[in-house]
């Protein structure tokens, strides 16, 4: 971030640098949500093979508690999360690979997130899993009880619903 006496510059996203240091991927689509209320959880999503989407998180207001957890088929982190803390003054970002859960939490009212995905989007496969999974033990800033979910968010089932798949 470059400031000056008329505010700042920042440059939010390089093809070429992205690529080399991070994730040699393209992406094709951004997206950007508003969510009104502290403790609005969206999550835990994917969008299923043969087109899962990475994703590149970044918050233009407000803050989100923002999660990833490794679902990768074989993987030895199978099941576990991460988790950031994203602002628009720190200007951090996110990046999760496909293979992975993504969910967040606002921290405030009147949150805005952007994010560049790596496939377009697809209703049909798009998936959930329940953002309170004991499995996962995501220790999110809300619980269900104060949470502010989608309908579709509120009946999103466990992890173990994709090992019997
Ligand atoms: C994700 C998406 C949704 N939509 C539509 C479907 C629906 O009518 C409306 C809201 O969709 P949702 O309820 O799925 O929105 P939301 O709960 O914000 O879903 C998002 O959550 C975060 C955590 C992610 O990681 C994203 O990939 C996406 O799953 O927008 C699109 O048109 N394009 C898209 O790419």
């Amino acid at each position: 971030m470059i400031g000056d006496t008329r505010g700042y510059f920042m440059e939010t996203f390089k093809d070429d640098w992205f690529r080399q240091h991070v994730a040699d991927v393209g992406f094709v689509q951004d997206n950007q949500a508003l969510s009104s209320e502290t403790g609005t959880i969206r999550g835990l999503h994917f969008q299923a093979d043969p087109f899962p989407q990475g994703k590149l998180v970044r918050c233009l207001r407000g803050a989100i508690f923002d999660v990833a957890v490794d679902i990768r088929d074989g993987s030895p982190t199978f099941g576990q999360w991460i988790s950031a803390t994203l602002t628009p003054e720190g200007a951090e970002q996110l990046w999760v690979p496909e293979g992975f859960l993504h969910g967040y939490c606002t921290l405030e009212k009147d949150t805005e997130v952007f994010y560049k995905v790596t496939n377009t989007y697809r209703p049909d496969l798009d998936r959930g899993i329940a953002f309170d999974d004991p499995d996962i033990g995501v220790d999110w800033p809300v619980g269900r009880d104060k949470a502010v979910l989608s309908d579709k968010d509120k009946t999103l089932p466990a992890l173990t619903s994709l090992l019997k798949a």
